[in-house]
């Protein structure tokens, strides 16, 4: 698994305060990434120790963490809505909550889980924190569409670039079958704005903008973890 920011102590910090926050009977969304990672492996304790909750998770990578703790699962055509969705960003703002998400290209189940989810809890390490997003936003592509996407982000004054595979030759393919555009607009003044454009690019599946879902994050130190809410 890719693992980018801050120290392993401080992830895991962050994934287990949310999972401290799952309570017996919940359907909970399992998001993707190296420190959502430690709160599937807390809640997995969780579950071996009795606690009864279904888990329904945001990639391939999500689904296996699961399996291999233990965790049982559903399609999210199998439940009747999610209680709370545990999931990581890229880089957060913490005074709004907005998040830039797609790191590991799965974003597009993790937006859909987390809008069906009432509760979205996001666990981050403090190196993820900024004033403002600044990093390219990731794009899942319908792959006949690539090249119009890009143009479209040229047109919206952005620099697009294909996400190459790292072990593989020829770009990221997502466990949809699309391919990854990383679109740099420099810092982004009004996200939601930005948002809605990006949405309304035919060929675009989802964009990693998360506006308005965040209903909490853990942020996780070498030393200790804090929780807002919003
Ligand atoms: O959005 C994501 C995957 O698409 C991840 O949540 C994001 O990349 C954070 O991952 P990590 O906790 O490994 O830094």
């Amino acid at each position: 698994m890719k693992s980018t920011g801050g120290s392993d102590d401080a992830k895991r910090r962050a994934g287990e305060a949310a999972a401290d926050a799952v309570d017996a009977g919940m359907v909970i969304g399992l998001g993707t990434g190296s420190t959502t990672a430690y709160a599937i492996e807390a809640l997995g304790e969780a579950v071996d120790n009795g606690l009864d909750i279904v888990g329904v998770p945001t990639s391939f990578g999500a689904r296996q963490r699961a399996i291999d703790c233990g965790i049982d699962l559903r399609g999210l055509d199998e439940v009747d809505g999610i209680d709370l969705a545990i999931d990581g960003a890229d880089q957060l703002v913490r005074e709004t909550g907005v998040c830039l998400k797609g790191g590991g290209a799965a974003h597009s189940r993790e937006k859909l889980v987390a809008s069906a989810a009432a509760e979205l809890h996001l666990v981050v390490d403090d190196t993820k924190l900024t004033d403002t997003l600044d990093q390219p936003v990731p794009l899942e592509v319908l792959p006949d569409a690539h090249t119009v996407v890009a143009d479209a982000v040229r047109s919206l004054e952005g620099e697009p670039t294909l996400r190459a595979a790292a072990n593989k030759d020829g770009p990221v393919v997502t466990d949809n079958g699309n391919l990854v555009c990383d679109a740099d607009f420099g810092r982004l003044d009004d996200p939601a704005l930005l948002a809605k454009r990006l949405s309304a690019i035919p060929g675009v599946v989802e964009h990693g903008l998360f506006v308005d879902y965040t209903t909490a994050v853990s942020v996780g130190r070498s030393d200790d973890v804090s929780t807002t809410t919003y």
